[in-house]
């Protein structure tokens, strides 16, 4: 009953978790995170900090130090298949992007979304759909405000249009949370602003994980915040709490002032 509990409520449950690429050479240190599934979280550091380490992490592409004790759960369990990981947490990165960018670049928008049942890039001939599978499909297109381009081709798309249908493909499974690597990286100011409304709007399906060095996509729904420096969470909880200028000049060494207004966080100015 208790783990039934956890694995309805812990999408990461992590504690002491150290990680190294080299011997004797940690790049995140004493991690320490839970999130549940009535949160929404931003993930915030600067450029080196270890947001891509935790991610990897996440996505168990590496693997914790065993040399330290440690607890790395997911959804309540210690062990899951990569794809069943997939299923549960659709992970959108900068490298997914291009990665369809290079390789799928004939996929038709309706083919990206329909990937993600075989969490593959591209449709082949041993490839099985069901009616409803299909009808999911022209669901989440719709959802993501781009049905008008289902047949359009990768390679014709924006980055803006790309980055709705690799979401899409995540979205087939109803994913208990999304993970969003830099999500506006390559888009312009409007393309932006419209896209952070379309997380928003995501928020009211999923759990939001928003992994960013900007602040000012740190948006109202987001209810906690991880700050990351030194190879560590330096500080996290609420949003309220967490973000002010203080703890943000020490993660970005630059002394800054924040400021907030009408629910969005912006910088007003910056000093060394
Ligand atoms: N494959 C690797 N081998 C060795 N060290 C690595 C490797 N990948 C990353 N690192 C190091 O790990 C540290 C954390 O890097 P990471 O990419 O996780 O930071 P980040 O916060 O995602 O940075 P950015 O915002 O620039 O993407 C850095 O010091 C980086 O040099």
């Amino acid at each position: 009953m208790e783990k039934d509990k956890d694995f309805l409520k812990n999408i990461i449950d992590f504690e002491n978790i150290h990680i190294n690429y080299e011997v004797g050479q940690p790049v995140l240190e004493n991690i320490n995170l839970k999130i549940n599934t009535d949160e929404h979280w931003a993930i915030l550091g600067a450029n080196g900090s270890g947001k891509s380490t935790l991610i990897k992490l996440i996505s168990n592409d590496l693997h914790p130090n065993t040399g330290y004790p440690f607890r790395k759960k997911l959804f309540g369990e210690d062990r899951w298949s990569l794809f069943e990981i997939r299923k549960r947490l659709g992970i959108i990165t900068n490298d997914l992007h291009n990665h369809f960018g290079i390789h799928g670049k004939f996929e038709t928008a309706y083919e990206v979304v329909l990937s993600g049942y075989y969490s593959s890039i591209g449709i082949y001939k041993y490839h099985d759909f069901t009616k409803e599978q299909h009808e999911k499909v022209l669901e989440v297109l719709e959802f993501l405000e781009i049905l008008e381009i289902k047949d359009k081709k990768v390679h014709q798309m924006s980055t803006g249009q790309l980055r709705r249908c690799i979401i899409g493909r995540a979205l087939i499974h109803d994913p208990k949370a999304l993970i969003l690597d830099e999500p506006t990286v390559g888009l312009d100011i409007k393309a932006q602003d419209s896209f952070i409304k379309f997380i928003q709007k995501l928020s009211r399906k999923t759990t939001i994980i928003l992994v960013t060095h900007h602040i000012e996509e740190i948006f109202q729904e987001i209810t906690h915040v991880a700050l990351m420096h030194n190879k560590t969470i330096f500080k996290q909880g609420k949003k309220n709490e967490i973000l002010n200028s203080k703890n943000l000049s020490k993660i970005f060494d630059i002394k800054i002032d924040l400021q907030k207004e009408n629910n969005r966080y912006y910088i007003k100015s910056i000093n060394n």
